[in-house]
């Protein structure tokens, strides 16, 4: 699509486009995270458009089950090999955010590329590394982790699979010893990988030292064919996500060699003496690594939709406003800005606060290189929260914009629907969010009871700041109302830290004091991580090097955004005396006005987030606004309209018709 031809154009889009006051290119830009990004994520996504390879023969909703992972392996294969032949010198996972898109339902090789290589990085010694790397890099073995289980995916401790360490012979057994033990879920398992990362419960020696990784062959490298000793499987039909093969497995006392252990932080040695790590949750790296990158990719989930639903928004018109006048766009009803505005001031929020988690990951496992595991618990706290908050924001953001869209939003033509069940699958995977929320809890109360104690944890110094809990402020800045968060959560860890010491202090034990505070402490969690996110959003904004314009509006939707999540939990900020009941009716106020401010430039801000027509796959968010015309031309592709009357009418409806004859 040219987008410099405006004949081809919408005509209420071309106005809406005329209103723009900012530089769209160098919003691009921040979006992306510099100029030469947005050069390289454009590099990628015009190498992979104009590919006939990734064009889909007929829609996947009406392929086979079988037919759409065939469909998805082939795109996949060929993306795989695309990126292989690209120049060397770039880090395909830099380039993961640039791929969202040319891949529609969940694509069997990505847990090979988000968690397989991530795991050998993180958890193979370099002897290992020198083994698997490189092999898996080139795709000639393709691998997966494997860690949840039927009975298992949220209490890692409590795994089954075990792996029993045989010194006479240097090997390890691996077995399902029950039904729950069976591998669930893993991405790619079913049918496409021939290896993958295992966790299992170590024993040597007798003694059993938890769950580990290791590396495990699955099929034989020539015919594709499971080992002995090996069952393998796909699990079914999803919510989403079904092109991938997610799939099962079962160990019936397979071996494999003691050097397959991955032994970079724990080792086995020959005569089965356990070596441990140097803090003992390293062997969850990878959760960790990928909990960061769930947090860019939900940022960019909801720049899909919300580029679907803004568009859409200024093409549709619909009733009236004034009476007896034309029917007006729908976006300017205040309550249809109201759904779409905030999920785009939602986007850089997200976008921010990755970049941030980001290089705090950096440092840490640069840290981790010295042995210096001190800040590891901080960003275990840091990656859950934003890892829960970001799906969840993400999931929420993203059926909005769908409601946003009215009936047509409900048509998979939209691509809200498979954008929503390819988010919501984000909440559950990778920790659940509730029990992420209530590890950040659990780091919560601690650092709170230690205050005092120097940890170096910069995310919970705020908890020392007792004096704040007593004053609230007039002033109506963005810095003050990211003080309120900071009040608001402040005062919900000490409100739960009390509650608990209550009930241990009636005599209740800690654990099921817990589980009984745990709805607040869910609460807590929540409100530490909307801070840390508040916070970030306004220092990124406040201390941009940016033109006026772009300055205004990433000012203007920080507020927003600020004065939104206020709103929502509003209770939380009266009750902890941070704002007064009159703050909040101004802030409301404030909301709306804000929301008239950028209902002008909303479609030009989308426009930023530069997503191609042929990624975003969107009949109603195309560049041209082309809707009416796409929805017709979708409709006709559906299998149903090759004859006038189908087979089934003569099968079942004829003889019901006549039945009464
Ligand atoms: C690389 C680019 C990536 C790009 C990504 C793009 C998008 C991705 C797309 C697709 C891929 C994703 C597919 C999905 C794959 C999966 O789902 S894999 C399976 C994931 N499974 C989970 O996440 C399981 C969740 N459960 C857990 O993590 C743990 O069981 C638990 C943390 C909830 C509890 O662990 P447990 O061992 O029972 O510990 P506790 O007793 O609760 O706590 C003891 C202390 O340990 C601390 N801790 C726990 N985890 C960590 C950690 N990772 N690091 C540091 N510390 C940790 C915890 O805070 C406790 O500390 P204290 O004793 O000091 O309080
Ligand atoms: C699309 C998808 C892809 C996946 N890919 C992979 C993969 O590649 N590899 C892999 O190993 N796994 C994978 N998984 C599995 C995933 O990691 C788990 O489903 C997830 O960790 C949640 O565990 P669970 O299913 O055991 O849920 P459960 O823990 O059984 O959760 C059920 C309910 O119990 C609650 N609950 C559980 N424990 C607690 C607690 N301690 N406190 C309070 N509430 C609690 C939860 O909040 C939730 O409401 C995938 C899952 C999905 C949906």
């Amino acid at each position: 699509m040219d987008k410099n031809n405006e004949r081809e154009c919408n005509e209420d889009l071309i106005r809406e486009r005329r209103k723009c006051n900012f530089n769209i290119e160098e919003l691009t830009n921040i979006v992306d995270g510099g100029k030469a990004r947005t050069a390289r994520r454009r590099e990628i996504q015009r190498l992979l458009i104009n590919d006939p390879e990734f064009l889909d023969e007929i829609p996947q909703d009406y392929m086979s089950h079988e037919d759409r992972y065939s469909n998805e392996l082939r795109k996949s294969a060929h993306l795989m090999q695309k990126l292989a032949d690209q120049e060397s010198g770039h880090d395909i996972h830099q380039d993961i955010g640039a791929l969202t898109g040319i891949l529609k339902d969940g694509n069997p090789l990505m847990v090979h590329l988000s968690m397989f290589i991530p795991a050998i990085l993180g958890q193979a010694n370099s002897e290992q590394q020198e083994k698997w790397l490189g092999r898996s890099l080139r795709n000639e073995i393709i691998g997966t982790y494997a860690q949840t289980e039927l009975g298992h995916g949220t209490f890692v401790r409590g795994l089954e699979t075990r792996a029993t360490y045989d010194p006479t012979v240097e090997e390890f057994v691996l077995h399902t010893p029950t039904i729950t033990a069976t591998k669930w879920w893993p991405g790619g398992l079913g049918k496409t990988c021939n290896y993958c990362v295992v966790m299992a419960q170590l024993y040597t020696q007798g003694r059993c030292y938890g769950p580990h990784p290791f590396i495990v062959q699955l099929r034989d490298e020539e015919t594709h064919r499971s080992l002995p000793g090996i069952t393998l499987g796909e699990i079914g039909p999803r919510l989403g996500l079904n092109s991938n093969d997610n799939g099962f497995l079962k160990f019936e006392n397979h071996r494999i060699p003691r050097t397959n252990m991955l032994m970079k932080h724990s080792q086995v040695l020959k005569d089965g003496t356990y070596v441990k790590p140097l803090h003992n949750k390293l062997s969850y790296g990878t959760m960790m690594l990928v909990r960061v990158g769930i947090v860019g990719a939900c940022s960019r989930s909801l720049q899909y939709a919300v580029t679907i639903a803004t568009r859409y928004s200024a093409v549709r018109h619909q009733s009236e406003i004034v009476p007896g006048q034309p029917e007006p766009q729908i976006l300017d009803y205040q309550t249809q800005q109201y759904k779409v505005i905030p999920q785009i001031a939602s986007v850089f929020a997200l976008i921010f606060s990755a970049r941030s988690l980001s290089k705090i990951q950096s440092s840490v496992t640069a840290k981790l290189k010295d042995g210096n595991t001190d800040l590891l618990p901080e960003l275990h706290s840091l990656s859950s929260g934003l890892k829960a908050l970001s799906s969840s924001d993400a999931s929420w953001g993203v059926e909005v914009c769908r409601l946003a869209c009215g009936g047509h939003g409900y048509l998979a033509s939209s691509n809200l629907p498979r954008t929503y069940t390819g988010t919501t699958c984000a909440i559950t995977y990778e920790g659940e969010n509730t029990v992420l929320l209530l590890q950040v809890a659990r780091y919560l109360i601690k650092s709170y009871r230690s205050i005092g104690k120097e940890t170096g944890a910069s995310s919970v110094s705020y908890l020392a700041d007792q004096t704040s809990l007593a004053s609230s402020s007039s002033s109506f800045s963005n810095k003050a109302l990211v003080q309120a968060f900071k009040l608001s959560a402040l005062s919900l860890v000490a409100e739960a830290e009390a509650r608990l010491q209550k009930l241990c202090d009636m005599g209740q034990e800690f654990y099921h004091a817990w589980n009984y505070c745990s709805v607040l402490l869910l609460k807590c969690a929540e409100a530490h991580t909307r801070y840390y996110i508040c916070e970030k959003y306004e220092q990124t904004v406040d201390s941009l090097k940016a033109s006026e314009g772009v300055k205004n509006v990433l000012q203007s939707l920080c507020r927003l955004y600020l004065i939104y999540h206020i709103t929502l939990t509003h209770g939380d900020f009266l009750k902890c005396g941070a704002l007064t009941p009159r703050n909040i009716a101004v802030l409301e106020g404030e909301m709306c006005d804000l929301l008239a401010v950028l209902r002008p430039q909303a479609v030009s801000i989308v426009d930023a987030f530069d997503i191609p027509d042929e990624l975003l796959g969107s009949t109603l968010g195309c560049w041209d606004g082309n809707v009416y015309q796409r929805l017709y031309d979708e409709a006709l592709k559906s299998p149903l309209n090759k004859t006038d009357v189908p087979d089934a009418y003569y099968k079942y409806l004829l003889p019901l018709m006549k039945s009464s004859l």
